[in-house]
C-alpha cells in the first residue's frame, strides 16, 4: 500500500492532529485528505474522484457518519477501510483512538481481515425515469416531514404485491444499517456478514404490519400513493430528496461492497454489547 486517504470528522482538532501524526510517522506514504481535512491543515485539496482513484487503503477519524461518508467517497472501489472511533457511537469505527498506530502498523503490514459489507442500489423513478440512483451502506427512508398524517406505501417484492404499509414511513436497509434506525423502527438485527434487506414500516397502522426480511437478491419497490407534499426519500442520513405522489422507490442489492477492516479483538457480538449496553464483559 503506497497510498492512504484520511476522511476526518469535520472541524474535529483531534482528528487533524492524528492525521499530521500518522503523515509524519509515515513520510514514504503518499497520505493524502478528504477536502475538508486537506483546507483545514493547508494539505493539497484533491477533487473527490481522484481521492478515491487513488486510495489503497482510507483511515476514517470520526464516527458512523464519517464512515457513511467515506463509503460513498469511494463509490464503488473497494478500498480496505480502517475506522478509528472519534464519534460518539462508533458502531462502524471499531477501532479505539489509542488503538489506532498499532492497528495502522498492522494493516500497513497486510496483516488484516475485512469485513465485506453489502450495500443496496437505490432508485428513484418518477413517471417512467429514473431521477436519482445511488449506493447504500445502511439504509434507505421513506417518510414524512412535520404534519402528522399517514401515507400510503405500496409494495411489492419482485413484482409480487406485500401490502400498502398505511404508516410514517418505509426503511429498507442493509444487515449493516440494521443497527441504525432500522432497529429503532422495530426492525431485527441481522449479523453484517448475512446478506438481506430488511423491510420495515414506521409506526404501521396495522399492528400485524411488522419487519420483513428478503433476500438480497429480490428487487422491492414502495410506491408513494397517498396525496402528500411532505414526504421526503434519505439514503444513508446523507442526502434527501423531496417525493411526490406516484413516486417509485427501487431497491436490489449492489454488486459493490465495503471492504470494513476488522479488529481482530473485537466481535460483531461484542459490539453489540458494548454499544447497546447488553452486559458486561
Ligand atoms: N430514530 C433513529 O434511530 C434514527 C433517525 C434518523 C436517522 N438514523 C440513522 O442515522 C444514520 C446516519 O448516521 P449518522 O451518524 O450520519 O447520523 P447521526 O449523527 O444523526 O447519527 C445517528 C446515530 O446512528 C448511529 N449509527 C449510524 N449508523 C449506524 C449503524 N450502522 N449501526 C448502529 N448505529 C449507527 C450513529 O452512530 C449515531 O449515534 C442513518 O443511516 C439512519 O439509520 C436513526
Ligand atoms: N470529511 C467530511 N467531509 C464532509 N462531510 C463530512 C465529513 N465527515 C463527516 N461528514 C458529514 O458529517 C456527518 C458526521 O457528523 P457527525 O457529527 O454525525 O459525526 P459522526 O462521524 O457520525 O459521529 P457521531 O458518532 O458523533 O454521530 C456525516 O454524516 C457526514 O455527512
Amino acid at each position: 500500500m503506497q497510498t492512504l486517504v484520511i476522511v476526518a470528522k469535520r472541524d474535529t482538532p483531534q482528528a487533524m492532529a492524528l492525521a499530521a501524526e500518522i503523515r509524519e510517522r509515515y513520510p514514504n506514504l503518499t497520505v493524502l485528505a478528504d477536502r475538508a481535512l486537506a483546507h483545514a491543515l493547508n494539505w493539497p485539496r484533491i477533487e473527490d474522484r481522484e481521492l478515491a482513484a487513488r486510495a489503497e487503503l482510507v483511515v476514517v477519524l470520526g464516527g458512523d457518519g464519517t464512515l457513511i461518508y467515506a463509503a460513498r467517497l469511494l463509490g464503488g472501489r473497494d478500498v480496505p477501510i480502517l475506522g478509528v472511533n472519534l464519534g460518539s457511537l462508533g458502531f462502524m469505527t471499531e477501532v479505539p483512538v489509542e488503538e489506532l498506530f498499532t492497528r495502522l502498523a498492522e494493516v500497513l503490514a497486510g496483516n488484516f481481515h475485512v469485513d465485506s459489507r453489502m450495500k443496496l442500489s437505490c432508485r428513484l423513478m418518477r413517471g417512467g425515469k429514473v431521477l436519482i440512483e445511488d449506493e447504500i451502506l445502511n439504509d434507505v427512508v421513506i417518510n414524512k416531514g412535520a404534519l402528522a398524517r399517514i401515507a400510503d406505501h405500496e409494495t411489492s417484492i419482485d413484482g409480487v404485491p406485500i401490502t400498502t404499509y398505511k404508516a410514517d414511513g418505509v426503511i429498507l436497509a442493509t444487515p449493516t444499517g440494521s443497527t441504525a434506525y432500522s432497529l429503532s423502527a422495530g426492525g431485527p438485527i441481522v449479523h453484517p456478514s448475512v446478506d438481506c434487506t430488511i423491510l420495515s414500516p414506521i409506526c404501521s397502522h396495522a399492528l400485524t404490519q411488522r419487519s420483513i426480511v428478503v433476500p438480497a437478491d429480490r428487487t422491492i419497490r414502495v410506491t408513494l400513493k397517498s396525496e402528500t407534499a411532505d414526504t421526503y426519500l434519505t439514503l444513508d442520513g446523507q442526502t434527501g430528496h423531496s417525493l411526490q405522489t406516484g413516486d417509485c422507490i427501487e431497491v436490489v442489492r449492489s454488486p459493490n461492497r465495503v471492504e470494513l477492516v476488522r479488529n481482530p479483538r473485537v466481535a460483531f457480538f461484542t459490539i453489540l454489547r458494548q454499544k447497546l449496553h447488553w452486559g458486561e464483559r
